[in-house]
């Protein structure tokens, strides 16, 4: 019975793969990649929309790591298409990188260096005069509350606002797309509820798209885009409200549980 549901409701919670349109920061098409002869990926497709917040949801080895890999060029493969802002991100190359801000799951800042240091550095990397780095760092900080911790070193801040300046510096140069693998774990718990919480609100506010990757439901809003994502394959994709109603009975919780614990059987079933 249960096996059945889970084929069923598999069919039921994809929908159409979604087409190439304006508003879109990225377009994921067809995606398969392997680790030598290891699938990763199986045919993944999904899009995320400007202005929205998109939850990249699955378990530990579903797959998210190395399809954010795929998205920063980190890995190839010639099976499928990405598309960051309507640029194909192999014809485009920098081009379609441009538009794409990251944080990614380690930690990446220079922990000797003040909070503005490290964002001036990244400023210049990207090719801000320095009058407009200031102007950009200055709202960034502000925007993260952060503007009055600008001097001091990274090492002296917790590990909450660590992450705020790591997001406030992929915002920088003011991206279509920005990726997140992660950014909450080893948070306590007020820190993380306040960097979801910041990074919903980014989405409406600054007009970028927003890819959230997790395996933490009680980061996912109702109203927010989702895509589950199992064994390397897109299992449901849509609004988390949407996703759960049409699962049937229960919560965002039992519908992950539902689609991310296959039996021997339903494993069988969606290979066949
Ligand atoms: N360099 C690699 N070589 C071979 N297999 C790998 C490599 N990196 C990851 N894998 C495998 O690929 C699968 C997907 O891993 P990936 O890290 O992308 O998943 P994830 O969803 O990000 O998981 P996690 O939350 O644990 O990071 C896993 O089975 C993992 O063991």
């Amino acid at each position: 019975m249960v096996v059945l549901r889970a084929v069923s409701a598999q069919s039921d919670l994809l929908g159409e793969a979604p087409a190439q349109s304006e508003r879109q920061a990225l377009l994921i098409e067809n995606l398969s990649f392997s680790y030598r002869d290891k699938p990763v990926l199986d045919d993944v497709g999904f899009a995320v929309e400007k202005g929205r917040f998109t939850a990249l949801l699955g378990p530990n080895g579903a797959g998210k790591t190395t399809l954010f890999s795929l998205i920063t060029r980190l890995l190839e493969t010639s099976l499928g298409r990405i598309l960051i802002a309507g640029r194909d991100t192999r014809e485009a190359g920098a081009a379609a990188l441009a538009s794409l801000g990251i944080v990614f799951q380690q930690p990446t800042l220079d922990l000797d260096l003040t909070v503005r240091q490290n964002l001036a550095y990244f400023a210049r990397l990207r090719g801000l005069s320095l009058k407009e780095a200031g102007r950009r760092i200055d709202r960034e900080l502000t925007r993260f509350d952060m503007a009055e911790r600008a001097r001091e070193t990274v090492r002296s801040l917790n590990g909450g606002h660590r992450r705020r300046v790591e997001i406030a510096r992929a915002l920088l140069h003011d991206p279509d797309l920005l990726l997140l693998d992660e950014p909450t774990v080893g948070l306590d718990a007020p820190s993380r509820k306040a960097i979801v919480s910041h990074v919903h609100a980014l989405a409406g506010e600054r007009d970028v798209g927003i890819l959230w990757a997790t395996h933490l439901i009680d980061e996912i809003r109702e109203e927010d885009a989702l895509v589950i994502l199992h064994e390397g394959r897109v299992v449901a994709r849509g609004i988390s409200a949407d996703i759960v109603a049409r699962s049937g009975p229960g919560s965002l919780d039992t519908t992950f549980t539902m689609l991310t614990t296959p039996t021997r059987e339903s494993s069988a079933g969606e290979r066949a």
